[in-house]
């Protein structure tokens, strides 16, 4: 496992456009070397961060680009919770992507949350056009959030689903954080991953990415993304980062 690549920043916007650039070129290079992004998008705070930029973003080609769901919680997609529908209303709707290459949970399925994950684990496989049944799909790029108890897509702590390791989708009806019922990609499908970038503003978290990035402490979901190949990155806003001795904020460099 690399070490994690942590970058801080006066503030959110200035996050926010430090991502942009970072997506740009992550894309940039993946369509040069496969012909396609394929990214994952978390719900929470990170849709607006990362689509502040991106969405004005005319170097992007986003015709190449297939999104995912780094886990969503069992709703309609017009629901207020619904992770697409935020994601959509940040980005989707600003930029070119073809519908038919935005995988989203199927809305038949949201009353089944163990049946949701399993055709989400087979959209996934079929959109990746690759054999992820042995071994889990590795994206250009999943981007995630964490909760003030360390969770990360729906990953709770204390909860089984952080340590599956066969399947590459899992389901929770019982989440601490509401809507109860939630899908979520697992544990080897992050670290599987070439890029993982975790994005935290507001300062309100500081102790728990002190804990995840310093600390490593297991007790956290998010202290158990550690990709075997691929890079791990922090981008926050000084606020957030402000407890960090040991993986001390980088300058930031394309
Ligand atoms: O419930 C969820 O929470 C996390 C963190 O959200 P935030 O609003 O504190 O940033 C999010 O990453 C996840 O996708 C979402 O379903």
């Amino acid at each position: 496992m690399q070490q994690p690549k942590v970058y801080s920043f006066p503030n959110a916007d200035q996050v926010a456009q430090a991502l942009d650039k970072f997506l740009a070129q992550a894309s940039a290079e993946a369509i040069k070397q496969h012909g396609r992004f394929s990214v994952a998008f978390s719900g929470g705070s990170l849709p607006a961060t990362a689509a502040k930029y991106l969405k004005d973003n005319k170097s992007v080609d986003f015709g190449k680009w297939f999104v995912f769901f780094s886990d969503e919680r069992c709703v309609e997609h017009t629901d207020a919770e619904s992770n697409y529908k935020l994601v959509k209303d940040e980005l989707l709707s600003h930029v070119p992507i073809p519908d038919n290459q935005v995988i989203r949970i199927s809305e038949s399925l949201v009353n089944d949350s163990k049946l949701a994950a399993e055709d989400y684990d087979l959209q996934m496989s079929k959109a990746l056009g690759c054999d992820i049944v042995n071994q889990p799909p590795a994206f250009d790029c999943i981007l995630l959030g964490i909760g003030p108890d360390g969770h990360t897509c729906s990953l709770f702590p204390g909860h089984p689903q952080v340590e599956e390791k066969s399947k590459w989708v899992t389901f929770i009806d019982d989440s601490p954080k509401p809507p109860a019922s939630r899908i979520t990609l697992t544990i080897p499908v992050l670290n599987q991953a070439k890029n993982v970038v975790f994005v935290v503003t507001g300062g309100s978290k500081s102790d728990t990415v002190k804990l995840i990035v310093d600390g490593r402490d297991q007790a956290l979901p998010a202290a158990h993304v550690a990709p075997s190949e691929g890079g791990l990155y922090w981008f926050l806003d000084d606020a957030t980062a402000k407890y960090l001795t040991v993986n001390k904020p980088a300058e930031f460099k394309l």
